[in-house]
């Protein structure tokens, strides 16, 4: 029997998320479940998946610099050694330079033999020339330089250039390449957030409360989020500070009838119920039906009984199922999620620019369909996880170039103390380097 490895293990799990498209976490979890892996080899793990995956644009740059073979010639397995070799050597102080090498030798011999004279020489001269690395340069090729240096795809870099000056773009770049905050929303039907405050400081969490939500918190301790106190009492959610601001934005008030036609897994659903305190009827729906099970569950959890689901396709009219207009209408559409990049580290590298098309026509094709539904005086909220102006701004001006009936509110009108988040336009854009929250977009429009 071969003795547990994380290395190995790791390999395994980033070969699946390369080949396959699988999610890291899941894979992660079956690993750590499966006990194989004893104290700090479980933390070696995780850490050498998500520092792989995140800087995996960084890895393959150092790859092209240190090795005769490019990183986008080698056979997959070699680069796959190389860049957790690689990710050793720069980026974690603990290990030391021989066991980087020697332990990745050994897995090269395991996974790739033929290679493990390659593996030993890229390493060793990226350890002894790791101080004159060269980076593109950022006047001449500014997007190769954001992409090599913050691992980020090159188009996506290119469109951070187009919105955001070169200072802002690498900021962002930056903070798109670090781990995301933990952020809770507190469940206000159950406690309120000094409460949850104290509790959490009692079992002796450190959190602060988010600069802008007036529900959340950051958490500063490391602690999975089921172990933080209050978490089986459904005392709150984990959710980003953008995202509840989202369904205040909104602003249902209690006794409406509100419909989420993109609802799972059911973040803001949960949080409209705590706005509407839990009187009035949310009709929650998505396409994807296995995943109303989790809108339900979290409903359940956290006491939000106004809450009912169902499946259903908001891009044709007929949905969704329940009939009837309603007073609120949110459309948190399916989008690039060039937002959240930092949350997905595997998922930047699936994206590509020619999704754009597709997803800019489901997002228009839902807002067309569910603007009937609407009751006249009534607000429909439109938000993405997307930076991108195609999925926001352009869909937006599309809709109301078509709806003569639908005006833009301004939210600078409506939350003025929180101008610092909004366009001139009065839309919502958030920026992680900016806010320190997921890229964001929403906007409010009013029905006459
Ligand atoms: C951004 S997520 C929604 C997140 C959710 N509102 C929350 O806060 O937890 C977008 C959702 O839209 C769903 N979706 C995609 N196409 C859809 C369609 N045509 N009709 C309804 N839901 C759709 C996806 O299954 C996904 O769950």
């Amino acid at each position: 029997m071969t003795r547990p490895n994380p290395r190995r293990s790791a390999y395994e799990i980033l070969l699946r998320v390369e080949r396959d498209r699988a999610f890291a976490e899941p894979l992660i979890d079956r690993e750590l479940v499966r006990g194989l892996l004893a104290g700090p080899d479980r933390g070696l793990l995780t850490e050498l998946v998500y520092g792989v995956l995140r800087r995996q644009g960084s890895l393959d740059h150092l790859v092209d610099t240190f090795s005769a073979t490019k990183s986008g010639k080698l056979e997959r397995s070699v680069l796959l050694v190389l860049r957790l070799g690689l990710y050793q050597l720069f980026h974690l102080d603990r290990i030391p330079v021989s066991a980087a090498v020697n332990e990745s030798v050994n897995l090269a011999k395991q996974v790739a033999p033929r290679a493990a004279g390659l593996v030993n020489a890229v390493l060793r001269r990226a350890d002894r020339e790791r101080d004159a690395v060269a980076w593109p340069d950022p006047a001449r090729d500014p997007a190769g330089y954001l992409a090599a240096r913050y691992s980020a795809p090159r188009w996506i870099a290119e469109g951070w250039l187009g919105q955001l000056d070169f200072a802002g773009a690498e900021l962002l770049a930056r903070a798109m390449a670090e781990p995301a905050p933990l952020t809770l929303r507190v469940n206000t039907l159950r406690t309120t957030r000094d409460s949850l405050r104290t509790l959490l400081r009692e079992g002796g969490i450190d959190a602060e409360p988010t600069r802008y939500s007036p529900d959340g918190f950051r958490i500063l301790s490391r602690s999975p989020v089921t172990l933080l106190p209050g978490f089986e009492e459904g005392l709150f959610t984990v959710q980003d500070e953008a995202s509840q601001l989202a369904s205040r934005f909104l602003a249902p008030e209690p006794g409406q009838r509100v419909l989420d036609v993109c609802a799972a897994p059911g973040g803001k659903t949960t949080h409209l119920a705590q706005l509407m305190e839990n009187r009035g009827e949310i009709c929650a729906g998505d396409i994807a039906e296995k995943k109303l099970r989790r809108i339900e569950e979290s409903a359940a959890r956290l006491g939000a009984s106004i809450v009912r689901t169902a499946p259903f396709d908001a891009t044709r009219p007929e949905a969704p199922a329940g009939g009837g207009a309603f007073d609120r209408i949110l459309v948190d559409a399916p989008c690039s999620g060039l937002g959240v990049l930092r949350r997905n580290p595997e998922g930047k590298w699936w994206k590509a620019p020619g999704d754009l098309p597709g997803i800019v026509a489901t997002q228009r094709a839902i807002l067309e369909a569910v603007a009937p539904r609407l009751v006249p005086g009534g607000v429909l909220l439109y938000s993405t996880c997307s930076t991108t102006v195609d999925e926001n701004e352009g869909v937006v001006d599309d809709f109301l170039s078509q709806h003569p009936d639908f005006v833009l509110e301004d939210l600078n009108a409506l939350f003025p103390g929180l101008a610092d988040l909004f366009t001139v336009r009065g839309f919502f854009r958030s920026w992680p380097h900016r806010h320190g929250m997921d890229g964001f977009f929403a906007a409010r429009l009013r029905k006459q």
